[in-house]
């Protein structure tokens, strides 16, 4: 890079309109929508499209709801030309649709231009030629009123051979093509011959398509551009104000959104923002947009996944994963914080149709994507990511102690290993941590019988590989197993809920425990379709983890007294 870069590049001028009105507009309603897919998309790709993905791409729009679709360049290929034909010919065009088809402003290729339309029941007629004074002086060497020749030749031939065509019902569209780069005032004057030329009416308007070819400046700069223009054009009231922003800087979609603000009626664009260079603006993004601020952009993406896929098929080019809207990672929390308040906010909207879920501007399932996505779990998670992958893939809804506790075992997995756990990983680790802990105490049976006023057990348990069966009372069945044990076993809390629903419901208990003398508490889980059965086993997990954890002489010391009682019974 240079050391001084102003040597070689210029900043782009303000407009200097000190009255702008744009920056106090609201968006209110949606623009037209122009898809420029098939023509500016196409025209960007390293295969550009054949006849077949072009019909897929068409008919995605139409799905879509895009009312106004550049479908071809037809002067410029075969396939372009063939592909109106075969649109016109195979009767694919909706009533409500109106096919566009680009053109130079070349005698001899606006001619085969209306030559692809023959037939056509309605189509608009766009046709450009550059206005910056780069190109006037570098690509057709012409001076200011040359340049206007230019279009005025052009809209004279389009309106006469429209004027031959009258079965068919033409617009006619005009861009001064690097109007980001040109002077205002020619802008407007080269447009205002136009307009002469065309002599449109309120009922029978014509567009001005306003190109940012290159994005050369700060959105704002754009929409001055745009206000200044919608402010000057004469008859603006017989014309429909047209935007076409590239992304050159990353900002296409900033500065449709402030030209719309500007005054622009209508906003040409791809899906997913494909087009040359780094792109045309985004359609989809512009659309969902709007759709977050509560106004409906008369487009449906309800299906978002299965349009990404189609637009990425017919382009052969990937959908970024952090692409808005759309890529596989935008309803995805990998950090602690931020899933823990999804969850809550998940919760939460049930009781409330505004949307207020943190960290998510738009409702997945309105997008029809799932919510099982949502968050994942990697080592900057915490305990609320897990704990919603654990709710929502198994119906388990642990205390937030357990989850706590729980998080510590998954940050240990995932520090080591430094990858995502899934929510099959998370239940495996669940089980084997809690429920599958059966060393040194394993249970294989229970009786419960009535002991007087208390509740007397008879706990059959494998103990280091031997067979032995304890005796215990107590107010309870929990408190007569705790007692069977042995064991200077405290039960600080107990919950017990359902896994699963109807005749496959099993029962889940969850104990928080610790031993007398032991300064830790830990919790044992225990899952079976029997509640006693479930919480008997949670009290051995319980009971067995603390074991693991303590050291050999804490071990020896809690096993006295279950050791004496297995020499006795021996
Ligand atoms: C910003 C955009 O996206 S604009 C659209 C770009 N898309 C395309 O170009 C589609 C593919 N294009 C093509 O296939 C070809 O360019 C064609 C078939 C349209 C024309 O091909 P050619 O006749 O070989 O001309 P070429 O493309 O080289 O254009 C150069 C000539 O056209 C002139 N020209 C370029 N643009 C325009 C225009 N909009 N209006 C009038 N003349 C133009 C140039 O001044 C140059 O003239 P010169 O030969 O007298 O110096
Ligand atoms: C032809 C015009 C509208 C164009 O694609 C551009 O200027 O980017
Ligand atoms: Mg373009």
């Amino acid at each position: 890079m240079l050391k001084h870069p102003e040597t070689k590049y210029r900043p782009m001028p303000p407009v200097g309109l000190k009255d702008r009105t744009w920056p106090d507009q609201v968006i209110s309603k949606p623009p037209i929508w122009m898809s420029t897919d098939l023509r500016d998309g196409n025209q960007a790709l390293f295969e550009p499209m054949d006849a077949q993905r072009k019909m897929r791409m068409f008919k995605t729009l139409c799905a879509i709801g895009i009312k106004q679709i550049e479908v071809a360049f037809p002067s410029a290929s075969q396939t372009d030309f063939d592909f109106v034909r075969e649109l016109i010919e195979g009767d694919h065009i909706p009533d409500d649709v109106t096919i566009e088809v680009l053109t130079q402003a070349r005698e001899d290729l606006i001619r085969r231009t209306f030559e692809s339309l023959r037939g056509a029941r309605q189509a608009i007629v766009h046709v450009y030629n550059a206005t910056a004074p780069n190109f006037r002086r570098i690509v057709f060497n012409v001076d200011e009123a040359g340049c206007t020749q230019i279009a005025v030749n052009a809209a004279r031939l389009i309106k006469q051979l429209a004027a031959e065509r009258p079965e068919t019902r033409w617009t006619f569209q005009y861009s001064p093509e690097v109007f980001s780069g040109t002077e205002l005032p020619f802008a407007a004057s080269v447009c205002n011959a136009v307009t002469a030329v065309w002599q449109p009416t309120p009922e029978n308007k014509i567009i001005f398509n306003l190109p940012a070819t290159v994005e050369m400046s700060t959105p704002n700069v754009y929409a001055d551009q745009i206000e200044w223009m919608h402010r000057h054009l004469d008859q603006r009231d017989s014309i429909l104000l047209s935007v076409h922003p590239h992304n050159d800087r990353g900002c296409a979609v900033a500065a449709a959104e402030l030209a719309v603000m500007a005054g622009a009626d209508r906003v040409e664009g791809c899906l997913f923002g494909n087009g040359e260079r780094t792109g045309n603006v985004d359609l989809v993004t512009l659309a969902l947009n709007l759709y977050t601020q509560g106004i409906h952009p008369g487009l449906d993406f309800s299906n978002i996944n299965a349009v990404a896929r189609t637009v990425e098929d017919c382009n052969q080019l990937p959908i970024h994963p952090r692409h808005p809207y759309v890529g596989d990672l935008v309803f995805t929390a990998f950090s602690g914080s931020h899933q823990d308040a999804i969850k809550k906010g998940f919760a939460a909207q049930k009781a409330t149709a505004i949307w207020e879920v943190p960290y998510l501007p738009v409702d997945p399932a309105d997008l029809g994507r799932t919510y099982d996505s949502v968050i994942r779990v990697n080592s900057q998670s915490g305990k609320g990511g897990i704990a919603y992958l654990l709710e929502s893939t198994y119906g388990l809804v642990m205390p937030r102690r357990l989850q706590v506790e729980f998080s510590g075992v998954v940050q240990r997995h995932t520090d080591a290993t430094g990858a995502e756990v899934t929510a099959q990983e998370l239940w495996a680790m669940f089980n084997a941590e809690y429920v599958q802990t059966d060393e040194p105490l394993r249970y294989v049976a229970h009786h419960l019988n009535e002991h007087g006023h208390e509740q007397g057990i008879r706990l059959e348990l494998e103990v280091d590989d031997r067979r032995v069966s304890l005796r215990g009372e107590g107010n309870g069945p929990i408190d007569a197993a705790v007692h069977a044990l042995h064991l200077p076993l405290v039960v600080h809390s107990y919950e017990e809920r359902a896994l699963g629903l109807g005749a496959n419901a099993r029962a889940v208990a969850m104990v928080e425990v610790a031993m007398e003398g032991m300064p830790v508490s830990t919790f044992g889980v225990g899952i079976d379709p029997n509640i006693v059965t479930a919480s008997i086993r949670a009290i051995l997990s319980g009971a067995n983890r603390l074991l693991q954890h303590a050291d050999q002489a804490e071990r020896e010391q809690l096993l006295k007294g279950l050791q004496a009682k297995l020499k006795a019974v021996a």
